[in-house]
């Protein structure tokens, strides 16, 4: 399938200097089989250069956000020129916090990855549904337009990682079972080879976030369209490296 397994660490607004320096001290001395695994963490902007300079080079950054357009007169943004600039390969985009916190739309989201990318970056693209969603059955159409909006404005689906998380297990300590991901990540799947090709279909990673741990990832990572994780709470622990090495899994499917 050639789908290197990737796995983010989305620290979100947490850490002090020392905190992040120790963080990025036990990822450092972490044992894992880099060559089958892609990591990217993703500290707090004002952490990027320290997390950059001191992380080994296996591992990369990402930002956590980017603005929609060219930087200039706004007042509080961080633009995607500005993490070229510092070589930030990564950002994510459309994390269901600011989609839900600070009003960011399925278009908006769209506009933001597409920027990113032509400035140079890749991209992490969040979506997924809410718990009122879910139960009123419209994960699958949530997911659907949250990703033709940015299949609407991309053409390089290379940059492209797709994070599924369902917003009801974020931080909950609630993980969607692995055959409640794995159901949507198929259909996700589908819907690019119906709605894109069939070639993005196959090559586009589509990974789970939501509540992963060090215990429920390899059960997880066992399912044909779980191609890795993007963990929040547990990427500020030691347990971060045995989720990385659920890598391992892929190579025993
Ligand atoms: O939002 C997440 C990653 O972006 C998931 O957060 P938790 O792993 O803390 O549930």
């Amino acid at each position: 399938m050639g789908r290197t397994f990737f796995v983010g660490g989305n620290w979100k607004c947490n850490g002090t200097s020392e905190e992040v320096k120790k963080i990025v001290s036990t990822l450092n001395a972490g044992q894992v089989p880099s060559q089958d695994v892609e990591v990217v963490v993703s500290p707090p902007f004002v952490f990027l250069p320290l997390v950059k300079n001191e992380l080994r080079p296996d591992f990369h950054v990402a930002a956590q956000n980017c603005w929609v357009k060219k930087g200039g007169a706004f007042t509080g943004e961080v633009s995607a020129e500005m993490l070229v600039n510092l070589s930030i390969p990564w950002v994510i985009l459309g994390h269901s916090e600011r989609r839900a916190i600070l009003g960011e739309s399925d278009e908006f989201v769209g506009d933001k990855v597409a920027y990113a990318i032509s400035q140079g970056l890749k991209v992490i693209a969040c979506v997924g549904e809410t718990l009122e969603q879910r139960e009123s059955g419209s994960t699958i159409d949530v997911v659907a337009a949250q990703t033709k909006a940015i299949a609407d404005r991309v053409k390089d689906w290379t940059k492209v990682v797709i994070a599924y998380e369902p917003v009801w297990a974020i931080g909950t300590g609630k993980v969607a079972s692995p055959a409640q991901a794995q159901e949507v990540h198929a259909e996700l799947r589908k819907w690019l080879q119906a709605n894109v090709s069939a070639e993005v279909a196959a090559s586009t990673r589509i990974i789970y976030g939501g509540s992963v741990n060090g215990a429920n990832c390899k059960e997880l990572a066992a399912q044909p369209d779980i191609d890795g994780f993007l963990v929040g709470g547990a990427s500020l622990k030691p347990e971060f490296i045995d989720i990385i090495k659920s890598a391992e899994v892929k190579k025993n499917t």
